[in-house]
């Protein structure tokens, strides 16, 4: 089953506006007919529409990094997903560990925007991984279960078939440890079993299962090699473009 790579970078809270188009015309220049991946960006809220006019022709695709179930309403300092498609977005982050962490995401409101992505056309690439103590007490595959299980509640098989996911285990996010090829390939052939199992075979062996945590130019192409692997989510080395060309060049 050949499943087209994507290679994704989550730029986070990083970035100007003017350094956000910079950065874009740079990938833009650089990856310009030189992968054979899918390419997505996702920059901050705010950055999303000029990012989008930079990338404009080509096939470049843009992320949200987080969106409210809302469509619209007093809900303060949130984005509802029909502004980001009308930003420019295609894509949308649901579930990265981060919002987990800091801004009190559960399984339930992962939920609850992952149906409000599709109901605004988006795709959603829900993140799911586990922390450093639960990796430790032997419950790797536990946490990823009922984060999917959770996550993907009433998810209609048809809906699934347009899902990424993003296996991101939480002690290798910007901590400069990566999961081992052998680790990351293992987590990934559980996912897509799971997926298998939850949906049916053909939509988890058609589904894209992306690899973040520490990826750098480096270790792409161990990763990236990986049969269960489908392509990366890139924070901190998204951010300069010749590391995210580097790593787009590696496979
Ligand atoms: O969280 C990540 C991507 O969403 C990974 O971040 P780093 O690549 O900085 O470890």
């Amino acid at each position: 089953m050949a499943r087209t790579l994507m290679i994704a970078g989550n730029w986070k809270m990083h970035k100007t506006i003017a350094e956000s188009v910079q950065l874009a015309q740079e990938i833009k220049l650089g990856a310009n007919g030189q992968t054979k991946a899918e390419v997505l960006v996702a920059p901050t809220f705010c950055a999303l529409h000029p990012v989008a006019q930079v990338l404009d022709g080509t096939n470049i695709l843009l992320a949200g990094q987080n969106l409210f179930w809302e469509e619209q309403g007093a809900y303060t300092g949130e984005i509802s997903g029909s502004m980001l498609r009308a930003a420019g977005a295609s894509h949308v982050l649901v579930g990265h560990s981060e919002r987990r962490q800091y801004f009190h995401e559960t399984d339930q409101t992962v939920n609850k925007r992952i149906k409000a992505a599709y109901q605004a056309g988006l795709t959603p690439i829900l993140c799911v991984g586990e922390t450093l103590l639960e990796r430790e007490q032997g419950r790797t595959e536990t946490v990823l279960e009922t984060q999917l299980g959770q996550g993907l509640m009433d998810i209609t098989p048809e809906h699934a078939q347009r899902l990424i996911l993003a296996y991101e285990p939480v002690w290798a996010i910007g901590t400069g440890k990566t999961a081992s090829e052998e680790q990351a390939n293992q987590a990934h052939a559980f996912i897509r079993a799971w997926v298998a199992a939850f949906f049916d075979r053909q939509t988890a062996d058609e589904m894209r299962i992306l690899y973040g945590g520490s990826v750098k130019p480096e270790n792409a192409k161990g990763l990236l090699s990986q049969s269960e692997v489908d392509g990366a989510l890139i924070g901190g080395a998204s951010l300069k473009s010749e590391n995210f060309l580097g790593i787009m060049r590696a496979i």
